[in-house]
């Protein structure tokens, strides 16, 4: 042995000098040596454990008071009853950690694992599946690349991945249980997202998912929160076959502490990811091989045959969309943030119309990009990230998201050079629908945690690809509620292959997709919170200005931003408006930092003919779209009822 306890070799071999020591700086390892005899040691001092977290006061959570090995057992029980099949009766066996990493035989003496009865013998009960539960980034980027096919890190750090054929969500392939509660409860048929399933096609599809996770050797298991309200925290767990869900739902939900993890216990909401694995077309209610379903009854959901994450981030948004408004808190598609002096902003709109750019604003806290609720208590972001498009993303336009692509960041779908990893956002290879999938923080002003007072300003967002609507317009209460319904935009489906006609697109409260109640109940609280609070509604148009899609171009987004910066300051309250024909909003003849030319939009048209004419057109469909809501009324009153059926277009 040596002096410094490294063992010496029998015959030493002479170390090799490189260079002559100047002036007493040593440039070789000055002799030091690891404490490790062999290559195993040495990377066993490379892991440390995670740092034990603090003891808790008593009966504070379900797992309170327990050794650490009790409670490690608890969570694999828990999660074994989650993974339970329900014709067999039993629960899997499972063990935690990478099977890997598991020494050969030392499965059954692993420490942690739980043992499910055998009740029915099959091969599935005599194996292992190991849970790899709520890993980290670094341990999920690990994974990725080491199984998943198309995992890649970029220059910048994030982790590119693929989500396989489906590029974005399937509407048409969601169903929801219909049983003797939510019969009555849901809304149903024409316009509604509900398509209904019975339960017992709920269990055959739930089955098929289970068994397909319990076949793996491993599975992801995130156990996470919905909702910054601490009174009204959902806990959600979900159940996946890949570490890019995993992560994408690391980043999306909200983080549990380790304290918090500790006691999380059951959770109130389950999703079974089971999306590499098809449904089966012979069951009742499939119509195509993907189905996305959901029970309310047992707090579940089941994907089967699409890997795109956000099916996940929007199934649970449905949820709280049923959930929320039990408990008098309206649940809203729409971005949300804050100034200076507390100002709270929303911004709803449907997809692409910018609600994650224009809620992301460097002289604003970010509350969030795309899900609230609005209680007594003010406002609260359902997640814990953001999920923003990327195509054409510039550092220029939009540089906080721009630098929010790193280290911890999803991207989905991008395409990038082979050996620098450069992204091309301009390429639309895989997707148009290319995007990032980030924690809140990443946003460098993101208000944490994510709540805030009471909304000054309800900005609806359509991108009218028509360009008729004006840049910006203030609404009436009465309008407010009519464009909130009516929930409009009109993008441009296939944007190369020469110019196509607009199709506009109705989707009732800004999100008919993922809403579970029918729209009047949602628009009926929107009223009334806002009445209650004194906001403003305002309705500013994304889109296109100067001619329709085709002919003129979409409004700059720089101007766009100081329309916005007016709302938010109150400046534009206090503007001399003028009344527009057909629609009847009232726009501002000036806005700071905006030409004025383009506030009223047939100034910018050069056809004023066809000006007239396609500002009919779109009000005739907004006509036609409203006619399946003049038979109901909002909340209990009747007055603005009828105001709301007056406030839209008149021709
Ligand atoms: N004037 C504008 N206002 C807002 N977004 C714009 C504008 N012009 C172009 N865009 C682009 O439109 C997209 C809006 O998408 P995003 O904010 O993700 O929508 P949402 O969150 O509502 O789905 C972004 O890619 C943004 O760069
Ligand atoms: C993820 C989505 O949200 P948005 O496009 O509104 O950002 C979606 O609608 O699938
Ligand atoms: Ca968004
Ligand atoms: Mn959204």
């Amino acid at each position: 042995m040596a002096a410094n306890g490294v063992p010496t070799p029998k015959s030493p071999l002479a170390r090799i000098v490189t260079q002559k020591q100047q002036n007493g700086i040593s440039h070789g390892d000055g002799g030091k040596t690891v404490k490790a005899q062999t290559i195993d040691e040495l990377h066993s001092l490379q892991k440390k454990k995670s740092a034990p977290t603090t003891p808790l006061d008593g009966a504070q959570g379900a797992f309170a008071a327990l050794s650490d090995d009790e409670r490690q057992k608890q969570q694999l029980k828990s999660i074994s009853a989650s993974l339970a099949s329900l014709t067999r009766e039993t629960g899997p066996k499972l063990v935690k950690g990478d099977p890997a990493k598991a020494q050969p035989g030392a499965r059954v003496a692993h420490h942690h694992h739980v043992e499910a009865p055998t009740i029915s013998v099959s091969d599935s009960s005599l194996k292992f599946t190991h849970v790899l539960y709520n890993l980290s980034p670094g341990e999920l980027y690990e994974q990725a690349i080491k199984y998943e096919k198309g995992s890649f890190i970029t220059s910048t750090g994030a982790l590119a991945t693929l989500s396989g054929a489906k590029t974005g969500r399937s509407p048409r392939d969601k169903r929801v249980v219909c049983d003797d509660t939510t019969k009555d409860e849901l809304w149903w048929g024409k316009g509604s997202p509900n398509i209904e399933m019975d339960e017992q096609t709920f269990l055959v599809n739930r089955e098929r998912a289970v068994d397909y996770l319990n076949s793996l050797d491993k599975v992801f298991v995130n156990d996470q929160f919905l909702n910054w309200d601490p009174k009204n925290r959902i806990k959600v767990r979900i159940v996946s076959a890949r570490a890019y869900h995993s992560l994408f739902m690391h980043n999306m939900c909200i983080r549990p502490t380790p304290e918090e993890l500790e006691n999380f216990g059951t959770p109130d909401f389950t999703i079974y990811n089971a999306g590499q694995f098809p449904c089966n077309r012979f069951t009742h209610y499939m119509t195509s091989s993907t189905s996305i379903d959901l029970n309310l009854a047992r707090r579940e959901m089941v994907i089967l045959g699409t890997q795109y994450a956000g099916e996940m981030k929007k199934g649970l948004f449905s949820v709280m969309h049923y959930l929320m408004p039990k408990r008098q808190i309206l649940s809203l598609h729409s971005g949300c943030n804050m100034g200076k002096d507390g100002d709270v902003a929303l911004f709803f709109g449907l997809s692409g119309t910018g609600k994650t750019t224009l809620s992301t604003d460097n002289n604003r806290y970010l509350i969030g990009d795309d899900e609230h609720c609005w209680s007594d208590a003010g406002v609260s972001n359902i997640e814990g990230g953001c999920y923003a498009k990327c195509i054409d993303l510039s550092k220029e336009k939009e540089p906080e998201i721009w630098n929010a692509i790193k280290f911890g960041t999803v991207l989905e779908n991008v395409v990038f050079d082979e050996h620098d990893r450069e992204v091309d956002y301009a390429d639309k290879s895989v997707t148009e629908n290319t995007r990032a999938a980030y924690p809140i923080e990443f946003i460098p002003n993101a208000k944490i945690p994510c709540v805030g007072p009471h909304p000054k300003n309800v900005i609806l967002l359509a991108c009218d690809a028509f360009g008729v609507l004006p840049p910006v317009s203030k609404l009436t209460m009465a309008q407010t509620m009519y464009h909130f319904i009516s929930g409009y935009t009109a993008l441009v489906a296939g944007t190369e292959d020469g110019i196509k006609e607009p199709t506009a697109t109705f989707s009732a409260c800004f999100g008919a997709a993922f809403i579970m109640l029918h729209p009047t109940k949602y628009a009926a609280m929107l009223a009334e919170k806002m009445q209650k609070h004194g906001a403003t509604g305002w309705l500013v148009n994304t889109g296109w200005s100067g001619g329709s899609y085709g002919y003129g171009s979409r409004i700059k987004l720089p101007y766009t931003r100081k329309i916005i910066d007016a709302i938010h300051s109150g400046s534009l309250l206090n503007a001399t408006f003028e009344k527009t024909e057909v629609f009847g909003l009232e726009i501002p003849t000036e806005v700071e930092g905006v030409p004025s030319e383009i506030l009223r939009p047939e100034n910018t048209w050069s056809d004023k003919k066809a000006y007239k004419d396609t500002l009919l057109k779109l009000g005739g469909l907004f006509k036609n779209n409203f006619e399946t809501f003049t038979n109901y009324k909002i909340g209990t009153d009747n007055k603005l009822t009828e105001e709301i059926l007056a406030a839209g277009p008149q021709f």
